[in-house]
């Protein structure tokens, strides 16, 4: 056999591999663009050898026959594809074809159409009802998808208005980007199948034996085509195929919103440059444009070849997947502390950009991909969304492929990183100390609820990290003039002010500290507890795991995230700085502990206080061993009405639940030695 022939044979199984890989399983192992070189290179080299064309070669074919578990449906009118153009070259060859074809210098008019990237379907009406639908299959028999495509709410099941007796209609069964993230996010934590793509979404998605799985699938369809019809004269007079998308339209069909009617090449071409342009910003994904030939009768005259009709072209748009090797993996700190792997790549151009990084997510997305360092990955960059891997070559692992091993320190600070029992993510401890999580904890430090220093916003917390002036929370009690006032935008009376509330902050209570601190998992409320319970704070540093887990609402989660912080010993040396600047609070009374006289019952603070602000209140209650919710309900056991309560206290009212004023509130607290 000659070195041609056994080329031309190699490509053949390959792509018919491939084929069955991406049309029968839904589930490709190679880019589109890697399978469209091969396919071309096949192309070309019959092209060079007619004589060693076949029947059976992939360039004379379409998709691939049907799966035996759908019933099958023959097409009465063959469902092909089309040839692809990949630049204005291949475009204008297109076009010169044609006009050559027909001998006639008459400027073509084109139906400028999306290539949404789905899957083809054919639908038939008959009376107006969706009697039948069937996907592309090879061409001539596609497999029986009625009952899927009929929980599909894009499609009607009934036309309306003036249609034909029998209506076969053809479009694109496909996912819409934000269903298709949403899918694969649920997936991706349930553990289930991801999708590469939005198109083996789609596919998959349909091609189910259980139309309730269908049902549940994000897909939609726009129509592009008709295929049989019985009365064809009912298809408008006109013989334009843009005019019967719209009659498509006026029938209940959908149409996509973005097809035009442009008149030559040069307009053919801006059609394709704008949808490129607007490709991230387009609501579905598409591969490229497809330009047809709009006059029905021109289409006629050029007929088909054996796969595609001659009068259409899809124009493709740069790949948005390709194969690269991953050189690498590189461990990012967030601003939360979550520890993220960052794939290195071979550089490689995906839709026009030049990608080097891509995330792996966490932990398990590595598992699901099985991944490893060397691995020839395919990746994928849609839009603005960040480069994904999306599948690995198993094919093609090299020898010394590597695993992936997190780090068991954080990058940035060498504290402990940590991944929480039912968590996806893995975190670094460092907490305040840690580099990375700096300007949120800060941000969390000052805060409101927090220290409550006011004046000491978000931008200022991030100019001062900036400009190395703060560093860890006890940088903040060391802040003088000279250093506010070289900020810019501070003037010399902002900077008295702040430096007044930041010495204000220092007489603090043990509740705010604890909260203070940031510690994973502990809210507000769990700070309170572990007040109450420990009263001291050298206490809470010295807790065992069981201590922890005597405090109310504590459980092993929450205290192996305290006893985590506290193993740090830059947290500790934190806490240290923090009392030696001068942070301090009052003893907390034992009788807080017994004294609950609010224990078990459910207040609502409404309207407006005088004597002290809401948080302020709330903390109180609390400590007297009240829940205090947001909303008013049947269990609610009494309202504190403020100045200008409104729809609570009517809600109060109306469901007979007890109001208090805010006096009998400042009562209840002085009685309990809380003023
Ligand atoms: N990755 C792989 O392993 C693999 C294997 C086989 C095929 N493929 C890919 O499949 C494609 C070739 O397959 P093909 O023959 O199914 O079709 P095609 O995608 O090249 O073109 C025809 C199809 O385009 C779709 N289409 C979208 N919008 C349309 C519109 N407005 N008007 C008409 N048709 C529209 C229809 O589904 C139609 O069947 C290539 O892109 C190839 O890369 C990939
Ligand atoms: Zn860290």
């Amino acid at each position: 056999m000659s070195d041609l022939q056994s080329r031309i044979d190699t490509l053949r199984q390959t792509l018919n591999q491939h084929s069955y890989q991406y049309y029968v399983l839904d589930n490709p192992s190679i880019p589109d663009a890697d399978y469209d070189a091969l396919y071309r290179e096949l192309q070309v080299l019959e092209q060079q050898h007619p004589d060693l064309i076949t029947a059976d070669s992939p360039t004379q074919r379409v998709g691939a026959a049907p799966l035996d578990k759908f019933g099958q449906v023959t097409h009465q009118i063959a469902m092909l594809s089309l040839d692809n153009a990949f630049d204005a070259a291949d475009f204008q060859a297109f076009y010169q074809r044609m006009a050559d074809r027909l001998d006639q210098q008459v400027e073509f008019s084109f139906c400028a159409e999306p290539k949404l990237d789905g899957l083809a379907v054919s639908i038939r009406y008959e009376d107006g009802l969706l009697v039948q639908a069937a996907t592309r299959g090879d061409g001539y028999t596609g497999e029986d998808i009625t009952s899927n495509i009929k929980t599909i709410r894009a499609i009607p099941l009934k036309l309306q208005g003036d249609y034909p007796p029998v209506l076969e209609v053809r479009g694109e069964v496909f996912m819409p980007l934000d269903g298709f993230e949403k899918m694969n996010d649920k997936a991706r934590l349930a553990g289930d199948k991801v999708f590469a793509n939005p198109r083996n979404a789609a596919a998959g998605s349909l091609r189910q034996l259980d139309p309730r799985i269908t049902a549940n699938r994000p897909l939609s369809f726009y129509a592009y085509a008709v295929g049989a019809v019985t009365d064809p004269a009912l298809l408008l007079n006109s013989k334009s195929h843009y005019a019967r998308l719209q009659q498509l339209k006026s029938w209940g069909l959908p149409v996509c919103p973005e097809i035009r009617l442009v008149a030559g090449a040069e307009a053919a071409l801006a059609y394709h440059a704008d949808i490129l342009q607007r490709r991230a910003s387009l609501a579905y994904e598409i591969d490229g444009v497809v330009l047809k030939v709009d006059d029905l009768l021109q289409q006629q005259n050029l007929g088909f070849v054996s796969r595609a009709p001659r009068w259409a072209i899809a124009f493709k748009f740069p790949a948005q997947e390709k194969t690269t090797r991953l050189l690498d993996v590189e461990f990012q700190v967030g601003r939360t502390g979550s520890v993220t792997p960052v794939a290195r790549l071979e550089p490689v151009s995906v839709g026009g950009v030049t990608v080097s990084n891509a995330t792996l997510h966490n932990q398990d997305e590595i598992n699901r991909l099985g991944i490893k360092i060397g691995d020839n990955v395919i990746i994928r960059r849609a839009g603005d969304v960040i480069p994904q891997i999306v599948a690995v070559v198993l094919a093609e692992r090299p020898q010394d492929a590597r695993d992936i091993v997190f780090p068991t320190e954080c990058p940035v600070c060498g504290s402990t990183t940590e991944r929480v029992e039912g968590e996806a993510v893995t975190r670094c401890t460092g907490g305040l100390f840690c580099g990375a999580q700096r300007k949120e904890a800060l941000k969390h430090f000052v805060a409101r609820k927090a220290m409550d220093i006011e004046g000491l916003g978000d931008k200022l917390i991030e100019q001062l990290v900036d400009e190395k002036l703060v560093q860890s929370p006890v940088d903040i009690y060391r802040l003088d003039m000279p250093a506010l006032v070289g900020l810019e935008r501070m003037g010399e009376k902002s900077a008295m002010k702040l430096l007044a509330a930041i010495e204000q902050s220092k007489q603090s209570s043990l509740p705010r500290f604890i909260y203070a601190l940031g510690i994973r998992e502990v809210g507000e409320a769990t700070a309170l507890n572990l007040a109450q319970h420990f009263r001291r704070l050298d206490a809470l540093r010295a807790a065992s795991l069981e201590e922890l887990l005597a405090v109310a609402d504590v459980g092993s989660v929450v205290a192996g995230q305290i006893l985590h912080f506290l193993a740090e010993s830059h947290n500790q040396t934190v806490i240290d700085g923090l009392i030696t600047v001068g942070v301090q609070w009052p003893d907390i009374a034992e009788k807080a502990q017994t004294a609950q006289p609010l224990a078990g019952q459910t207040l609502v603070l409404t309207g407006t206080l005088i004597a002290m602000g809401r948080d302020e209140a709330k903390e109180k209650l609390q400590q007297l061993g009240a829940k205090v919710a947001g909303s008013v309900s049947a269990k609610t056991s009494a309202v504190i009405a403020g100045d200008n309560a409104g729809s609570k206290l009517a809600k109060a009212e109306e469901l007979g639940v007890a109001v208090w004023t805010e006096q009998q509130m400042l009562d209840l607290f002085s009685e309990h030695g809380l003023r």
